[in-house]
């Protein structure tokens, strides 16, 4: 179990540093490792592949119900049999611990 998964995220409006590369790096380790960290350490991707429509919109409705319960949201790009998630914190043009709580708690949403 991810410490990630035991926190919530904070409201942010700005005002915060975002991480450094090597503090993203550092949370990484607690993600799967199907996750990526773009070039310039600014934002979190990952893809997944579905069998149908039905399952990638679960999915999809399952990732808004984490964006929902934490106010923060990720950017979603979804069709048949594929969602890709991009999480960065908009406030501070970079990533936060948010990016890293949200994409922990979606690694346990079940794979079907
Ligand atoms: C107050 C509230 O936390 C902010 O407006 C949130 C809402 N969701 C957000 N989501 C993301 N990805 N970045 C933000 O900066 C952000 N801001």
């Amino acid at each position: 179990m991810s410490g990630l998964t035991e926190k919530k995220c904070v409201p942010c409006e700005g005002g915060i540093d975002p991480l450094s590369p090597a503090q993203a790096e550092g949370l990484m380790k607690q993600l799967q490792p199907e996750w990526t960290l773009s070039a310039d350490a600014k934002s979190l991707h990952r893809e997944w592949k579905f069998r149908n429509f039905y399952h990638t919109m679960s999915f999809v409705n399952a990732v808004a119900h984490i964006a929902n319960a934490e106010d923060h949201h990720p950017d979603i790009e979804c069709g048949w049999g594929y969602c890709r998630l991009k999480y960065s914190t908009h406030a501070i043009n970079g990533l936060s611990e948010n990016d890293f709580i949200c994409a922990a708690k979606i690694d346990g949403i079940p794979k079907q």
